[in-house]
């Protein structure tokens, strides 16, 4: 590989921190998440979203919870400013929510950006953005340090000229590519920004971060940020933001260091749609927090349909490993796991969590346990076993439960599939239940005296009185004597084990309420105990 192309972090910007604060730090709330699907995420896709996508994905961000929004780049198409006007002219965003609107640092399109938004009640920040970086100064914008700083000086000017008087108004500056700016540089430019916009308490400026290409392990931007936290003017009056992208895959890791730096806000798309690979994850940011005990702060409650919105809206599909919201997230094949998620499960106190590796409780997000486990060859008996419990309520004792894994193994590396709770069954049926019954209970009367149980063994009815005890114990009586079932009973024989190892056993399966459980044993007073529990608790 030609590595020896690239350069790291260090020899492209210098890093400017030494006694830095935010390792010692930990996080106790959630930031202001601000998505910014509707305009990065957006220009980031093949097919930019129509008008009803834009609209049903911004409810959707409403309802969940957020405050603050990003709804569009209005001079960049049709489709864009008609959106904001729709906000303008039907009042879609709530009371509670501000609208973000962005624009680059040319007079025309601030023009455009402001005329959009008039009659908009709701608050509203006027995002400008340039590129900081000295790539970008010299190759993309043409201009040196001062020169640029002039260019955005001038749209800043201008946006104040048009906007500074409208009360709903504030303003935002992104310092593109500000992860690979010199430091001292992105300072200057950010006072001079707050000092032209007169950012105070009552109208703070936000300056928003950006990592627009991830260029270095998340501690280089996290550094950056605590840098800024510390040295900004006017720091009471700025809203300090982060805009991480994913190149290296480590854009949460980015954000949630910027958050312990001192950042205050987080722009990012709710699945991670956005340029390249993406931008942050609020999602996986959001539930994060959750995970950990802090309020996100947004509704993730049923996950699923967040992620049918946004799917519709960007054509783009969350993947299966995708943090919390893929479709295999909370599922185990492998049989460890399994034994370990059941026995979490067995030993679960409400009102906490505490499961191994189900890090959250799926029902958090809106979903069931169904898919927690699933059974292939990779599977032990700990999750063939949960399988028939959940699935059938059949129980089946150690001993068995090791025995039919040999069965389901031999069944899953023939055919190399996963198997369903059904297709355990029919192979536990096929394994031990062949033949009829060897007893069936034909009924039983009950008279002041005591119980009659009909029982009938090889086709032959075999009747006995219990004198002095209801059906219950009549049964447990009867079972103690020899085999017995009912419509709801029956008994069967097996053996399990082969040679010296091998070991004669009773299967009895007692239905009730549609529910199956089983018992097996050698010893038949362990199966008359547990038949009566059962007949008891059904009684
Ligand atoms: C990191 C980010 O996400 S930034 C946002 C990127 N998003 C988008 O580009 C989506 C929407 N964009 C568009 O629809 C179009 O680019 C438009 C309508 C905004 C502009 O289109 P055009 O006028 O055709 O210009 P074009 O797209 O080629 O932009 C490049 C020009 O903008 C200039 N420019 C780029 N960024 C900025 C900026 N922040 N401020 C001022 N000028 C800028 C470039 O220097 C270049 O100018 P030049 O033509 O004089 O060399
Ligand atoms: C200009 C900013 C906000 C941005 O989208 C980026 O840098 O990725």
């Amino acid at each position: 590989m030609p590595s020896h192309k690239y350069h790291d972090v260090y020899a492209r910007v210098a890093v400017p921190l030494k006694d830095r604060m935010w390792p010692s730090r930990r996080l106790t709330e959630a930031p202001l998440w601000v998505p910014v699907d509707l305009r990065d995420g957006n220009q980031a896709l093949a097919e930019p979203m129509d008008p009803a996508r834009k609209r049903r994905f911004f409810e959707l961000m409403v309802a969940m919870g957020y405050k603050e929004i990003e709804v569009g780049y209005p001079s960049a198409s049709r489709t864009d400013h008609d959106f904001v006007r729709l906000i303008a002219d039907e009042r879609i965003a709530p009371p509670d929510v501000t609208v973000v609107v962005f624009t680059p640092a040319r007079p025309e399109l601030i023009e455009q950006t402001v005329a959009s938004i008039a009659g908009i009640p709701n608050d509203v920040v006027i995002h400008m953005y340039a590129a900081t970086a000295p790539l970008w100064r010299s190759v993309v914008l043409g201009h040196d340090r001062a020169s640029l700083k002039e260019l955005i000086l001038e749209g800043g000017r201008h946006i104040l000229k048009l906007a500074g008087h409208l009360p709903n108004v504030r303003f935002q500056f992104s310092p593109e590519v500000f992860n690979l700016t010199e430091p001292e540089y992105a300072l200057e430019v950010c006072d001079a920004m707050t000092e032209l916009w007169e950012a105070s308490p009552d109208r703070p400026v936000t300056l928003n971060l950006p990592a627009t290409v991830e260029v270095a392990t998340p501690n280089v931007y996290a550094d950056q940020i605590e840098h800024m936290h510390r040295n900004l003017a006017r720091r009471d009056s700025v809203i300090l933001s982060v805009h991480p992208h994913n190149d290296r895959g480590t854009g949460v890791a980015c954000a949630e260091l910027a958050v312990l730096a001192g950042a205050q806000r987080v722009e990012g798309c709710i699945f991670g749609n956005g340029e390249r690979t993406g931008n942050v994850d609020i999602a996986t940011l959001a539930l994060n927090l959750h995970a950990q005990g802090i309020d996100p702060m947004i509704d993730f409650s049923d996950i699923d349909e967040v992620r049918r919105t946004v799917e519709y809206a960007t054509r783009l599909d969350v993947p299966p490993r995708h943090p919390y919201a893929g479709d295999l997230v909370h599922t185990a094949f492998s049989g460890t796991h399994q034994d370990a998620i059941r026995k979490g499960f067995a030993a679960h106190r409400p009102g906490e969590w505490e499961v191994p590796y189900l890090p959250i409780d799926p029902a958090d997000l809106g979903r069931g346990y169904d898919e927690v486990i699933r059974v292939n060859s990779q599977s032990g008996k700990g999750g063939i076993a949960y399988l028939l419990e959940t699935g059938y309520g059949v129980e089946l004792p150690r001993r068995l439960q090791i025995d039919f894994a040999r069965h389901v193994q031999r069944h899953t590396d023939t055919t190399g599939d996963e198997v369903t709770a059904a297709d355990l069954w029919a192979l536990f049926e096929a394994t031990y239940l062949t033949g009829e019954p060897a007893v069936t209970l034909a009924g039983y009367q009950t008279s002041d005296t005591g119980t009659t149980v009909t029982l009938r063994v090889d086709g032959t009815e075999r009747t006995s009185t219990h004198e002095g005890v209801g059906p219950v114990e009549a049964l447990v009586e009867a079972l103690a004597a020899g085999d017995i079932t009912v419509d709801v009973l029956s008994l069967h024989q097996t053996s399990i084990g082969a040679g010296s190892d091998s070991e004669a056993l009773t299967l009895l399966e007692h239905r009730a309420g549609g529910v199956t459980r089983w018992t097996a044993g050698r010893d038949r007073s362990v199966l008359a105990a547990s038949l009566a529990a059962v007949l008891r608790a059904t009684a």
